[in-house]
């Protein structure tokens, strides 16, 4: 289980009654209305990188899902964007997803966030992407889906701009790479499950840190996607705050300009590489200004209260915030002083008034939500195998491949 606080000791502060209507429908209608036509949300063509599966990849056996064992494939959310970092930069946070085949007749079992929406037939993203992974090594063989079980613990809420997309898609072709016999923990493993996830995505600033934990910085060279890690600073926590509603990141992409002024380019390049130099020094001083952002955010939040829940953790003292990815999830950055947060109170103190500072001024346009102190993580997507106890007892037999 990650370590997230959620807030729950300030639960009256969150759980604040509807004042007004949140403007969620329309920000998709203007959005919308400003869209060039080109409504997909992937990376244009001369953007996706080349690259071949490498036949000498596959593993010499195959993944046997007996009766009785399961493998259980874990993968964090992700904040992309930081800001100026568009389809760059992102880091890993410590609210994790599940996800559990065992042998058994074809079934989505769907627990925790978007179990009541997510599909729960071949068509979840989870499954397809099962398939993609596995075809990715036996691009001739018919994975025998029919016989696996699929059970999805999810705690990353969807269409929140906390990488739920990518989580799922990176679950999945891990899931379908091991069952084809990689090992997850190879780093060529690794680096071929970043470019069949970058490739589907089409951006590489979510996946990458699902797969590898941390602060990523990833581009695509014109041959294949890259990504290079940043250290993160000790005791740093991401503050949170999460709207009830949602956002299609397909949706609010489709709807950003084609072209941008060279004065924004500027705007974000200047403050792309003053971030990273604040995580290099471990400065926090300049993040206030190295968080901005003008070629996304904008057009984003200007349909909710983006801006003053930024401005309000600001001024409690946060060191930078920013729209999460493609939001509506607000991010707030605190800490990072070295301290250990977990004995140092007045880290959490903080952390806690930076997110009551961001309810407040939610709750002021009328924006639900919950506020949720949580860190950023080191640790990437992960697979464990292991034998149930029915197994053990030997009450079980038979394999699926
Ligand atoms: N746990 C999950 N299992 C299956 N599909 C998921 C899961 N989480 C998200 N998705 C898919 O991703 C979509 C949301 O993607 P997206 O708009 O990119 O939001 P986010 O910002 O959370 O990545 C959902 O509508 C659903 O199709
Ligand atoms: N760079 C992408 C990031 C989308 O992140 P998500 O978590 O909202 O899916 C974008 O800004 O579109």
């Amino acid at each position: 289980m990650p370590a997230t606080l959620t807030m729950s000791a300030v639960a009256p502060r969150v759980a604040f009654a509807r004042p007004r209507t949140c403007r969620r429908p329309a920000k998709a209608a203007r959005l919308v209305a400003v869209a060039s036509g080109e409504s997909s949300g992937k990376a244009t063509k001369d953007f996706k990188a080349t690259w071949s599966t490498d036949r000498s990849l596959r593993g010499d056996q195959k993944v046997d899902l007996n009766r009785g064992e399961k493998m259980t494939i874990t993968v964090p959310a992700t904040s992309a964007n930081m800001g100026p970092g568009f389809d760059s930069f992102g880091f890993a946070v410590d609210l994790e997803n599940e996800l559990v085949l065992e042998r058994g007749a074809f079934k989505v079992d769907i627990i925790g966030e978007g179990e009541t929406s997510l599909p729960r037939d071949e068509s979840n993203a989870i499954i397809k992407a099962v398939k993609d992974g596995y075809a990715a090594i036996y691009p001739d063989e018919h994975l025998p889906i029919d016989d696996i079980k699929f059970t999805s613990v999810n705690r990353i809420p969807p269409a929140r701009g906390l990488g739920s997309s990518s989580a799922a898609l990176v679950a999945g072709l891990a899931a379908g790479l091991a069952l084809a016999g990689q090992d997850l923990a190879k780093p060529q493993t690794k680096q071929l499950l970043l470019q069949l996830a970058a490739d589907a995505e089409g951006h590489p600033d979510n996946v990458a840190p699902a797969i590898y934990g941390g602060f990523q910085v990833s581009i695509n060279t014109g041959k294949q996607w890259v990504t290079q890690a940043i250290g993160l600073p000790k005791g740093m926590q991401a503050v949170l705050f999460i709207p009830e509603f949602e956002s299609l990141t397909s949706e609010t992409r489709a709807a950003l300009p084609k072209e941008i002024p060279v004065a924004d380019a500027v705007f974000n390049i200047s403050r792309a590489a003053m971030l990273i130099n604040s995580f290099a020094t471990d400065n926090f001083e300049a993040l206030r200004y190295a968080c901005q952002d003008v070629i996304h955010q904008p057009y984003r939040g200007a349909a909710f209260p983006m801006q003053k829940m930024i401005d309000a953790a600001l001024g409690m003292g946060a060191h930078g915030a920013f729209l999460s990815g493609a939001g509506p999830t607000v991010l707030a950055l605190t800490g990072g002083h070295g301290s250990d947060v977990d004995a140092d109170t007045m880290a959490t103190f903080l952390a806690v008034e930076v997110a009551d500072a961001m309810l407040a001024a939610a709750k002021e346009d009328g924006c639900e939500g919950r506020a949720v102190i949580s860190a950023p993580s080191t640790a990437g997507v992960r697979c464990k195998k292991e034998e149930t106890l029915l197994r053990r007892m030997g009450k079980t037999s038979g394999s699926v491949f």
